[in-house]
């Protein structure tokens, strides 16, 4: 019998790796893509594990890359084996640096777990359809059994289809010379689109993570545009900030970074964040107890954090790519694992109810706890005091001021642009 299946191919010895069932007799699921690449052939297998490959009328299959599109029989042992449902990831600018090592990350089963097959949807433009390209033939040479369809593609309206995660990285870099109010309105036109697009077709729980800078803004931006989507779903990435600090004081305290925990990074992905040393433990005991100098943790610890990125492209030439592919793992990771218990982390979510006192109605990074259901809870169990609230509230301001400045972008009227100060991203000091 042959059943239509999705799947990953390798023609040799016909490896039949894990496959998506279809229910027998049911329809393929909707595919109605016109800008991703055509069908090059469909691939079936016999039980008896011989391959024949037919051409398949392109209309019917379109929204497939290259090895992704072959059809499996399955094999009898394979027909009693239970598959999760597959899960769909879009990531936009995939064919940029970021995504580079974090593609390979999520087919390769470290993020989503080795019996979780995954679908991934590349978005990229014209500009970058060509590497696009090369990133998909570079997904189908690595033979990743968990990773059953890839399709590229440059509307986000086609590849956001169904989505349960929207990785949202693309945007385009602060050049020389560039206003951070230019930026905001480039980049903030992007994620109202990619916004209206996740609304308008994803999965109503998609869960969507912003890494594209200025971040915060860029999430407050995206969620504003999709109402159908909860805003608690949209998270901007901070997860890298608190990967550094965590490094910063483990060295300082001459431990291995595992034992630093409950390490929160509040506000926005700028030198105006704040990485929280009051409530950050090592070996279970607060920071403050293990590293006595007071005067580091509020100078020279705070600045090394707010301005790691930007030390490290003087050393590189680019921003982080590796590390911040990492922390996007360790982002995802902490939704879909339960925090061990007393931890927390950090990433940028909607402050509206948050127990804090921190504005509403703006995306701001804080300690969350999940269940490892893919939603959190905030943590309720923090310290405060006059050092961390001022520059809690300083980081506010600098959002707020943001905020202003995207208002046409966030259906609130006229933008007014007066920030503060021209404050920087992490990468740009
Ligand atoms: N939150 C965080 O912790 C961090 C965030 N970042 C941010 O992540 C983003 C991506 O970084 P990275 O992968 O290194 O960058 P790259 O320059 O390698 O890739 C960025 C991609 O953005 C897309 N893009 C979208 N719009 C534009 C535009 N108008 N001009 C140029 N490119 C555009 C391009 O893809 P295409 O043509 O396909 O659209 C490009 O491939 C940046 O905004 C960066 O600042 C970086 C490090 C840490
Ligand atoms: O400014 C950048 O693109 C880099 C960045 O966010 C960081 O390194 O934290």
């Amino acid at each position: 019998m042959v059943m239509g299946l999705s799947t990953a191919y390798s023609p040799a010895g016909s490896r039949l790796v894990a496959p998506t069932p279809l229910a027998a007799g049911a329809a393929p699921r909707r595919r109605r893509r016109s800008s991703l690449r055509p069908l090059l052939a469909t691939v079936r297998c016999s039980v008896d594990g011989a391959a024949t490959v037919a051409a398949e009328a392109p209309a019917s299959r379109k929204d497939c890359f290259g090895v992704f599109c072959t059809t499996y029989d399955l094999k009898a042992e394979d027909k009693t084996r239970s598959w999760k449902k597959l899960v769909s990831i879009a990531v936009s600018g995939a064919a940029g640096m970021i995504s580079n090592h974090l593609l390979f990350k999520l087919a390769s089963g470290e993020v989503f777990g080795q019996d979780q097959p995954i679908a991934l949807k590349l978005l990229g433009s014209e500009r970058s359809f060509q590497a696009l390209e090369g990133v998909a033939m570079e997904l189908e040479d690595s033979l990743y059994p968990l990773l059953r369809e890839v399709s590229i593609g440059i509307d986000p309206y086609e590849v956001f289809e169904d989505v349960d995660w929207a990785l949202l990285i693309g945007a385009k870099p602060r050049g020389p010379g560039m206003e951070r109010a230019a930026l905001l309105d480039i980049n903030g036109q992007i994620f109202a689109d990619q916004g209206k697009a996740l609304n308008t077709v994803a999965s109503p729980n998609v869960k969507v993570v912003v890494v594209g800078n200025p971040c915060n803004t860029n999430a407050l931006i995206c969620l504003k545009n999709a109402p159908r989507i909860p805003a608690k779903n949209f998270h901007a990435l901070t997860r890298l900030d608190e990967n550094r600090a965590k490094c910063q004081l483990a060295l300082k305290a001459g431990v291995f970074y595992d034992k630093v925990s409950n390490m929160t990074i509040w506000g926005n992905h700028s030198t105006t964040q704040v990485p929280d040393f009051l409530n950050a433990k090592i070996d279970g005991r607060p920071v403050k107890e293990v590293i006595k100098d007071t005067k580091w943790l509020e100078e020279e610890f705070t600045m090394t954090v707010q301005k790691r990125g930007g030390v490290l492209i003087q050393k590189w030439g680019r921003s982080s790519a590796a590390s911040t592919a990492v922390s996007i793992v360790d982002a995802i990771r902490s939704l879909v694992t339960p925090t061990p218990e007393g931890d927390w982390f950090s990433s940028g979510v909607y402050t509206t109810g948050n127990p804090y006192g921190i504005a509403e109605d703006i995306v701001f990074s804080m300690p969350c706890r999940s269940k490892g259901d893919g939603d959190y809870e905030l943590a309720s169990d923090v310290l405060m005091d006059d050092f961390l609230w001022e520059r809690i509230k300083k980081s506010e301001a600098e959002l707020l001021a943001e905020k202003k400045c995207v208002a046409h972008l966030t259906g609130e009227g006229n933008a007014f642009c007066d920030l503060p100060e021209d404050t920087m991203l992490p990468g740009e000091m």
